[in-house]
């Protein structure tokens, strides 16, 4: 069957998933908007929590770029020490 659906679609996509991480506004989802879109809002909106996009470059490979916005609300138990 695994070689049927591979003859039938082709190999399966090679996946990587990504963390962005980075100080508040230090342009985290502008990097995002040019990388999946080719084109950047002057605006964006402060990103909550996280933001995933899937980049595909080039044709096979799956980049799920997971931005962790710069104001994270944790929960408080987070914050504390160990
Ligand atoms: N001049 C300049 N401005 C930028 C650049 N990258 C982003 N900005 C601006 O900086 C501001 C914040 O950009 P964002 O991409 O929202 O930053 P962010 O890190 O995602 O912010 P949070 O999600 O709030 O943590 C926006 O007004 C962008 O237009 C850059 O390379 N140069
Ligand atoms: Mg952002």
């Amino acid at each position: 069957m695994n070689a049927l659906a591979k003859w039938l679609y082709g190999p399966a996509p090679v996946e990587y998933k990504v963390l962005l991480i980075g100080d508040y506004e230090c342009g985290k989802t502008t990097f995002l908007d040019r990388l999946k879109f080719e084109q950047i809002r002057e605006h964006p909106n402060h990103t909550v929590n996280v933001n995933v996009e899937t980049v595909v470059y080039p044709k096979g490979y799956n980049w799920h770029i997971w931005e962790i916005g710069g104001i994270v609300s944790l929960p408080s138990d987070h914050l504390q020490d160990p």
